[in-house]
């Protein structure tokens, strides 16, 4: 499992007097397969998971994966954090399903024919083999879903990071959403308000006002997140 990283950060946005701190003073190791991140809106679990892939570089501290820097090692450390997402509509950028899926593989030095079979492996792994040359934003919004996780899983991640992928989706999506990522090899970060995706996971954090509360085991990490909420 990758190891990451995340030392003495601290985040704000908005300049002069509208500055707000989002992020205070984390300070975490995550070496365990399965991590969950939980917390009110706006308390900053976004802007936690995009520091990991580097997307929002920390104004002060360090965020390391398997020691390489985000900052200073951006392109390694997008190369193998993997990130979707909410609105899959956000990532799709090629018109058909399969060209979508093969996009990621560009510039990674790869033949036609490999690319083709890496691509149609993934379309077969997601259920999507019967949609390959449809255009890509005609499928549903769990298909989307899918098109999302399986255009960052061709590229072979070694940590996905997940940003409330079934916030969009129905009970039966979000369960097809599930069942592939409870199938993943990968090291998983998922940020989510449901809940239930959380049971079995190996940690869960809790996120207050750009803090972290707690940090535990799933059931006592959300029964922490439910005291918060009734506070
Ligand atoms: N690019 C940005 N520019 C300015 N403010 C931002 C930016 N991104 C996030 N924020 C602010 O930072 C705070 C934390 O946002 P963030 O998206 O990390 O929260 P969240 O916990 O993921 O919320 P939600 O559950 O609603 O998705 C919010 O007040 C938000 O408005």
């Amino acid at each position: 499992m990758p190891r990451i990283r995340v030392a003495d950060v601290s985040h704000s946005f908005g300049d002069g007097s509208a500055r707000r701190p989002v992020l205070v003073d984390l300070d975490l190791t995550l070496a365990e397969p399965r991590i969950g991140v939980v917390g009110a809106n706006g308390s900053g679990k976004s802007t936690f998971v995009r520091l990991l892939n580097g997307l929002v570089h920390p104004d002060a501290g360090t965020v390391t994966i398997d020691g390489r820097d985000t900052v200073r090692d951006g392109r390694e450390v997008r190369r193998r954090v993997g990130f979707c997402f909410t609105d899959p509509d956000a990532q799709i950028v090629m018109p058909t399903v399969a060209e979508d899926i093969a996009f990621g593989l560009r510039r990674r030095g790869l033949s036609k024919d490999e690319m083709r079979a890496r691509t149609q492996a993934a379309l077969t792994a997601y259920g999507l083999d019967g949609h390959a040359d449809h255009p890509a934003h005609l499928l549903s919004g769990g298909q989307k879903q899918l098109l999302a996780l399986a255009s960052v899983l061709v590229t072979e991640p070694d940590l996905l990071v997940l940003d409330e992928p079934t916030t969009l989706l129905d009970l039966r999506n979000a369960a097809m959403v599930r069942r592939v990522v409870d199938g993943l090899p990968q090291q998983v970060v998922l940020v989510t308000h449901h809940l239930d995706l959380l049971d079995g996971f190996d940690r869960v954090v809790v996120f207050d006002e750009g803090r972290i509360v707690h940090d535990g085991a799933p059931a006592e990490a959300v029964a922490a997140y439910r005291a918060l909420a009734t506070r």
